[in-house]
C-alpha cells in the first residue's frame, strides 16, 4: 500500500522549516525517518515511502529524524527538536539514540502490582530530559476498585501533569488519549512488558489500522522482540512512534530532566543552610524538615538522592570515556600524520 502524506501530516513545522536556507529549498526535498536498518533507512516523504543507503559519512540518525535529501540521497539532518536517547545496553556508557521529534510520550502503568510512584519519577526525568511532553496512562482501570487514590498519588507528584485512567481494551475508554493524536503530533509509548502497550495502541489505531509497523520476531529464548522501531501515521491523524521495550532503562546526561520532575525538591533546596547541602541530617537542612512537617514524602527524596547519584555515575563515567576517545582520537591522528610524512619522505 503505497500512501503519501503532506509535511504537516509527517510533523513538519516552523522548527524545522527556519533550518532551511533558500538554495537548499529549491533543491532539495525533506523526508522524516520512519524505520532504521543497518545499511538502510525507511524515510516517509510528500511523494510516498524512500528508502536511502546508510553511508559512513552519515552522522547518526535515527527513526523520528528529518533529513534533507535530493535524487543522490542523504544531503544533512536537520537539528532535532527533541531527543531520546538512553545508556547503550551492556557495561559501556555510549549512548544511544532512541527516538527523534517526540512530541509526547505516553508513559503506561497499570494500576496493579506494576504500579510504581519511583518508576514513574524515572521515566518523568528521562523523559522531561528530552523537551517531549509526559503523559501518563495508567491502564486495567476496570479492574481496579480504588482508581482515585491511585491517580491522586501520581498527580501529586507534579500537580499538572496530565494523569489519564484508561481500560486499554475499550476503544471508547482510550479516546480520551486522543487530544495528544492530532494531525502532526508525535507519539511514543514506554512502560513496563504485560501494561497494556500494545493493547493500548491497538485501541488508539482503531479496526483499519490494527497492523502496527514494528517486527516482532521470536528471539532464541521464544520471546516476542521488537527487532525494528517504526513510525507510522495512525487512524487519528498523529504518528505513532513504536520503541522497543526500555528493558535497560538507565538514566544518562539527565541531569535537567531530575530538576524538572523533582523542581519541588529542588525549590526547598534553596533554603537549606549549607548551598552544597546532602540533606541527608546536615543541620539546617529545608528538605528534612518537609520530611518532618509531611510536606514531602520520605519515599520521594530517597528517589531523588537514587536518581542524582546514578545520574552523577553515569555523568562521571561518560565524561572519563569521553576523554578517552578524545585522547585516542589524538594519537590515532599524531599517527596518520606521521606516517604521511614517512611516505612523503620526510
Ligand atoms: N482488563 C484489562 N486488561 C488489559 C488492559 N490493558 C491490557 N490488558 C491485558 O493485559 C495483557 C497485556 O497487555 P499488552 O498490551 O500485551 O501489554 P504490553 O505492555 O504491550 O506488553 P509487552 O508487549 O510485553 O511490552 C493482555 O492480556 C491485555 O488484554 C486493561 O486496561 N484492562
Ligand atoms: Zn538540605
Amino acid at each position: 500500500m503505497l500512501t503519501s502524506y503532506s509535511l504537516a501530516e509527517l510533523g513538519w513545522r516552523p522548527y524545522f522549516q527556519q533550518q532551511l536556507s533558500l538554495a537548499e529549498l529549491e533543491s532539495c526535498s525533506v523526508a522524516r525517518v520512519s524505520e532504521q536498518h543497518r545499511s538502510q533507512l525507511q524515510l516517509l516523504t510528500e511523494q510516498g515511502a524512500r528508502s536511502i543507503q546508510v553511508t559512513p559519512n552519515m552522522p547518526s540518525i535515527c527513526v523520528g529524524d528529518w533529513l534533507l535529501i535530493n535524487d543522490d540521497g542523504f544531503v544533512r539532518l536537520l537539528e532535532r527538536a527533541t531527543e531520546f536517547s538512553r545508556k547503550a545496553p551492556g557495561s559501556k556508557l555510549a549512548k544511544q539514540l532512541i527516538a527523534a521529534n517526540l512530541d509526547t510520550v505516553l508513559v503506561v502503568m497499570s494500576l496493579n502490582h506494576d504500579f510504581s510512584l519511583s518508576r514513574l519519577e524515572r521515566y518523568l526525568a528521562l523523559i522531561n530530559q528530552t523537551g517531549a511532553r509526559p503523559v501518563v496512562v495508567l491502564t486495567k482501570a476496570d479492574l481496579c476498585d480504588d482508581i482515585y487514590s491511585y491517580q491522586s498519588q501520581v498527580q501529586a507528584l507534579d500537580p499538572l501533569l496530565d494523569v489519564v485512567c484508561v481500560n486499554a481494551l475499550d476503544q471508547s475508554s482510550v479516546s480520551a488519549l486522543a487530544i495528544y493524536c492530532k494531525t502532526g503530533q508525535t507519539l511514543a509509548v514506554m512502560g513496563s512488558s504485560g501494561v497494556g502497550k500494545s493493547t493500548l495502541l491497538n485501541s488508539l489505531q482503531g479496526e483499519e489500522t490494527l497492523q502496527t509497523g514494528s517486527i516482532r520476531e521470536d528471539d532464541s529464548k521464544g520471546r516476542h522482540t521488537t527487532t525494528s522501531r517504526s513510525l507510522h501515521v495512525m487512524a487519528a491523524g498523529g504518528l505513532l512512534l513504536d520503541t522497543p521495550g526500555m528493558r535497560e532503562l538507565q538514566l544518562s546526561d539527565v541531569e535537567s530532566g531530575i530538576a524538572t520532575t523533582f523542581a519541588d525538591i529542588e525549590a526547598l533546596a534553596q533554603h537549606c543552610r549549607f548551598s552544597d547541602c546532602s540533606h541527608q541530617g546536615e543541620p539546617g537542612c529545608a528538605v528534612t524538615q518537609a520530611i518532618e512537617s509531611g510536606e514531602l514524602e520520605l519515599r520521594r527524596l530517597t528517589n531523588y538522592l537514587k536518581l542524582s547519584r546514578e545520574q552523577a555515575l553515569n555523568a562521571a563515567s561518560l565524561a572519563e570515556r569521553r576523554a578517552k576517545d578524545k585522547a585516542l582520537g589524538k594519537m590515532y591522528r599524531t599517527i596518520q600524520g606521521e606516517s604521511k610524512k614517512l611516505k612523503k619522505g620526510y
